[in-house]
């Protein structure tokens, strides 16, 4: 069975998410990839195949929160902007709250991204 991974990444962080597709990208395609709708959209610039959620703000990290609860999601992978202010706050202190409690791998950067895709995938 495909592992799922999702990949989210907020605006400051987009280019280093399509920069780490790029450098995983034979990797990633033997995974079934979500993502949030934006940070999707330019990762499907790069050719691998995604299924595209909401946008983070618009519910997207809800989604994956709640797919990760129904055990649907084995590794999330999600570049925060440390510098970045978000009206979504609630939504994403949520999903870093649903993969602590059901034991999801979460990587924040990219170092910690390439665990779960070399431990996953
Ligand atoms: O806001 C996000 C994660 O919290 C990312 O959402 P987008 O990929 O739609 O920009």
């Amino acid at each position: 069975m495909k592992k799922t991974i999702a990949l989210i990444a907020h605006d400051g962080k987009k280019a280093d998410m399509v920069a780490f597709v790029k450098d995983h990208i034979e990797d990633l395609k033997q995974g079934h990839i979500i993502a949030t709708g934006t940070t999707g959209s330019y990762i499907q610039q790069t050719g691998l195949e995604v299924e595209l959620k909401l946008s983070g703000p618009m519910g997207g990290d809800a989604q994956i929160a709640a797919l990760a609860a129904e055990g649907k999601v084995h590794g999330i992978i999600f570049f925060r902007d440390p510098l970045g202010k978000h009206a979504h706050e609630p939504d994403i202190q949520m999903l870093m709250r649903i993969s602590d409690l059901y034991n999801v791998p979460l990587a924040t950067n990219v170092a910690t991204g390439t665990l779960i895709i070399k431990g996953l995938l």
